[in-house]
């Protein structure tokens, strides 16, 4: 038998990360002691008391409360960079990160500094650790439509700076649909196209972020199992569905890991790769979710086919994608 893999030197790619879900709750409180914030917690072990989530509302609740201790450029910066290191022992080499700019402008800070601050720390991580990646935008499906609009003008001179644009929050009742125009916009602009659909919402709504909004990736996707129609077409098209188990079992969008759907998705020939979307909140990081899910029966084989598919489900360039293959390549051949 051979040894049981160690999860974090495995090379992969993160496609799905929040980077305001990377704030640990320690970093929460040093940052509101630095800006003269008061958060709604009297310390960290309250705070923590409070990821006993329910669905995804009730943690949408408390992850949007720690926002307000996220003020300046060197806050965003921190945020990332810290991110990024834990992400570097972790294994990961690209990463796609998402953030809020709504509700950051919604607390008084304008985008220019968020994506000042958060470049600033992929810069710097990309100097340290060689970790490369981006930023998508993420509009805020349960704010005013007007508002994402708003925002997109807003960064539109600093396109170039972006990878992409994406879709987040509290989804059932807020259709993709609602969102063609600002994605259609984006697209004049010369980003790529993302939505999280299918996490707490129905197949509908993932075949609305294909065909109306031109997400050329969807974030969860898990409800998709229930259209088999539309488990052909994503594994026909090769549409990538950033799945993050950990996410889902605390948010109770799946009662435990062994009744995931993602075996299903896998075996239908769905591009499933593995992310861990807010970790500070989650219980892990990337490795973590892809323990959890070997100790649950899913084949070491199967994982380590995974993290291939992160790779080729990158917005990273050709030559990027390349020798990120061949850095498994070689894991792959040091493993037999
Ligand atoms: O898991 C999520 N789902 C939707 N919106 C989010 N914003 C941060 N995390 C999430
Ligand atoms: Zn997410």
């Amino acid at each position: 038998m051979t040894d049981p893999i160690d999860w974090r030197t495995l090379p992969k790619a993160e496609l799905h990360l929040h980077l305001e879900g990377t704030l640990e709750p320690e970093l929460a409180f040093a940052l509101a002691e630095r800006n003269g914030v008061t958060l709604p917690f009297a310390d960290v072990d309250e705070l923590r008391e409070r990821f006993a989530f329910e669905d995804l509302q009730s943690f949408l609740d408390v992850y949007y409360a720690c926002m307000v201790v996220l003020r300046t450029r060197d806050d965003f910066a921190d945020l990332a960079l810290a991110y990024l290191e834990r992400a570097h022992v972790d294994g990961v080499r690209h990463v796609e990160a998402f953030f809020d700019p709504q509700v950051h402008a919604a607390n008084g800070v304008p985008v220019d500094v968020v994506l000042d601050g958060l470049r600033a720390g992929f810069d710097e991580a990309e100097r340290r650790w060689g970790i490369t990646g981006g930023l998508i935008l993420c509009f805020v499906r349960d704010l005013p439509v007007d508002s994402a609009a708003a925002v997109l003008e807003e960064v539109a001179p600093r396109a170039g700076e972006l990878l992409g644009v994406g879709l987040d929050s509290a989804e059932v009742g807020y259709p993709p649909s609602l969102f063609q125009e600002v994605f259609a916009r984006a697209a004049e602009l010369g980003l790529r196209r993302v939505a999280h659909a299918g996490e707490e919402g129905p197949a509908d709504y993932v075949w609305q972020a294909l065909r109306l909004l031109g997400a050329e990736r969807i974030d969860h996707g898990i409800r998709s199992v229930d259209d088999p129609e539309l488990v052909r077409h994503l594994a026909r098209e090769r549409i990538p569905l950033t799945v993050c188990p950990l996410s889902n079992v605390r948010l109770r969008a799946v009662e435990d890991l062994r009744a995931h759907p993602l075996p299903a998705l896998v075996e239908a020939g769905v591009v499933v790769t593995i992310s861990s979307d807010d970790p500070a909140y989650f219980g892990g990081y990337v490795a973590d979710n892809l323990a959890a899910l070997a100790a649950a029966g899913i084949p070491d084989a199967t994982l380590v086919d995974l993290a291939g598919h992160s790779i080729d489900a990158s917005f990273a360039s050709e030559a990027r994608k390349a020798e990120l293959h061949d850095e498994l390549r070689a894991w792959r051949i040091a493993r037999r």
